[in-house]
């Protein structure tokens, strides 16, 4: 497991193109067969991506729970979400089996001890893009469908923004501990998120883009307001946002991304707007 320090907005303006891509950016995160985890000291947020191949993939394995988190199983004292962005698979909760094809979501409360994530048809692997937080109590399992996401249309297409925001882990939608989670799908030509932009002191946030094509990227815009810097970011691949930093993109094409964030409260519209005026 990959584990991330967090950065303080000071020293942030004196980094790197490579110290930024070092600090905040997540890649690697679906390789078949293969597990991705990146544990960020930030809200201990873990980002991670599951991509099973033949042989399903368990939470907690090829790492050490005790050593990296302190506990005998990974949900004992933490919840998770999950979207699926790849084909059909399954995953099972202490063994009850829930269907997951592409674009459907899973809350797991605090307290199951197995999750077990599989892909259907190894020529199109499923892809799970997972959160984990901390958390202190336990809730129900909840499967969603993104037709049960709660959906927030926003922007137009001449500002080139026209995009709705799917609600997965929302207060209106199921409950969670800390975890809010959904995922954001561009109108075809529009390729601006978040603009006009916002931060959130009370919460972090992490992006993952998805859905872009071969050669396309999205600048990915972070920093405070007035000191604004951009990480260049390819399909899917992910970007931790600090309290202190906007997060907004600009794409070369349309593409989805899935936001997640953990802190002080659940409340989605809780955001300091920035004004148009006031970034440099
Ligand atoms: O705090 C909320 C998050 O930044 C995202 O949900 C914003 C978003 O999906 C969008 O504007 O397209
Ligand atoms: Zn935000």
């Amino acid at each position: 497991m990959i584990v991330r320090e967090p950065s303080n907005s000071k020293d942030a303006k004196h980094y790197t193109t490579d110290r930024l891509r070092d600090e905040f950016l997540v890649q690697d995160l679906f390789n078949l067969g293969e597990i991705q985890r990146v544990y960020s000291h930030i809200d201990r947020i873990i980002t991670m991506g599951f991509c099973p191949d033949e042989q399903s993939q368990k939470l907690d394995e090829n790492m050490d729970v005790m050593k990296s988190l302190g506990v005998n199983y990974f949900l004992e004292s933490r919840e998770l979400g999950v979207i699926n962005i790849g084909g059909p698979g399954t995953i099972t909760v202490d063994g009850t089996v829930h269907a997951m094809k592409s674009q459907d979501g899973l809350y797991v409360g605090k307290g199951n001890k197995e999750v077990i994530f599989a892909s259907d048809d190894v020529n199109n692997p499923s892809k799970y893009y997972a959160l984990s937080a901390p958390a202190h109590m336990h809730y129900e399992t909840v499967h969603i469908d993104i037709t049960k996401a709660k959906q927030v249309p926003m922007g137009d297409a001449e500002s080139a923004n026209k995009r709705v925001i799917f609600q997965f882990l929302h207060p209106e939608v199921l409950q969670t501990c800390q975890l809010s989670m959904g995922l954001t799908k561009m109108a075809p030509g529009s390729v601006w998120n978040t603009m006009p932009c916002h931060s959130h002191e009370r919460r972090m946030e992490v992006y993952f883009y998805f859905d872009l094509p071969q050669d396309s990227i999205v600048l990915h815009l972070m920093g405070e307001p007035t000191e604004t810097r951009h990480i260049v970011l390819r399909n899917e691949e992910a970007v931790i946002a600090p309290s202190w930093s906007i997060h907004s993109g600009c794409g070369t094409s349309a593409y989805s991304f899935i936001w997640g964030m953990v802190g002080e409260n659940k409340t989605f519209t809780d955001m300091d707007h920035i004004a148009m005026k006031d970034l440099r």
